[in-house]
């Protein structure tokens, strides 16, 4: 089976073309966590299908680390358009892609090596309308005219957290807080990946305002631990920090990985999320071991 490793900011996922590539739905679980252990198979954040779909240009089947599936990957649909562009699958550089149902449309830049002005560019950057956010009425409570108590209390490890719960198409529970370099999320992010609160579990954010525009964030996502980044999360971020009257309505969100461009349209009610796209080597793994027969 061949693949693709690639990354968005340091998250990053082993690409397979479900074009070519026939493995069965059932083996596709067990297969990630194999091919994403980063010392007995290749390492990654978990495993990413591009197929053929009927509802869009193509279709994203996205898995965790842990064998989970991502119902939407931001860092993941943008190196899905760079897979598709890069390898001619698509000569277009407007796109949509679908995961889990929902239909994404993508702008791709595309550049030309200066050296080789002849040969076709690669895309460097991707700008992905990622939808409207998903707030549920119960959790922004209107406490006065103009005003959203967008904060729900959560006790973690005995101690009171207040979060804004955004699903992006997935689970985000961001929390803003000082320190946020120095948190300890080994520890702190099962405890609320796995709170009783969250019954499909969740992915948290940790946010620490830098000003009116930036803001720095570390997550511990569901299924794959903490990564250097997450898409979704950076979007999800950027409407809580608008909700909690934090930012603007564009606000840059830095990571450990990198840093990811975000836009909330409140007049449409879209969030758009820009960012690079980097594919780091290919391979093959041999028929038979699917990668890791330690594991
Ligand atoms: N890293 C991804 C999100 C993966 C989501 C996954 N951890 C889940 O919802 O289970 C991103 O860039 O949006």
């Amino acid at each position: 089976m061949k693949f693709t490793k690639m990354h968005g900011c340091g998250n990053d996922y082993i690409y397979v073309n479900g074009f070519r590539e026939q493995v069965a739905a059932s083996e596709k679980p067990e297969l990630a966590r194999r091919l994403s252990d980063r010392h007995f198979g290749i390492g990654s954040d978990g495993l990413i299908f591009i197929n053929p779909s009927s509802e869009a240009d193509f279709e994203m089947e996205m898995y965790n680390a842990d064998g989970s599936r991502g119902e939407m990957c931001g860092n993941g649909i943008r190196c899905v358009a760079k897979y598709v562009y890069d390898k001619g699958l698509t000569d277009s550089e407007h796109i949509s892609v679908v995961s889990a149902g929902k239909v994404k449309y993508l702008d791709l830049t595309v550049e030309k090596d200066p050296e080789h002005p002849k040969e076709r560019g690669t895309v460097t950057k991707v700008r992905v309308n990622m939808g409207s956010p998903i707030l549920d009425p119960k959790l922004v409570p209107v406490k006065a005219e103009g005003e959203q108590a967008v904060n729900e209390p959560i006790t973690v490890d005995g101690r009171e957290y207040h979060m804004t719960c955004v699903s992006m198409g997935n689970p985000h529970a961001v929390i803003f807080t000082k320190g946020v370099a120095e948190l300890n999320l080994e520890q702190m992010g099962p405890l609320f990946e796995h709170h009783d609160r969250f019954p499909a579990r969740t992915n948290t954010e940790f946010v620490e305002i830098l000003d009116r525009k930036t803001c720095f964030m570390r997550v511990w996502e569901r299924g794959s631990g903490e990564t250097l980044a997450c898409g979704t999360g950076c979007c999800a971020v950027a409407v809580a920090c608008v909700l909690n009257h934090l930012t603007g309505n564009v606000v840059t969100v830095k990571l450990p990985g990198g840093e990811l461009l975000i836009e909330w349209d409140r007049e449409e009610n879209v969030v758009y999320m820009t960012g690079p796209a980097v594919t780091v080597f290919e391979g093959e793994v041999p028929e038979g071991t699917r990668g890791g027969e330690n594991v």
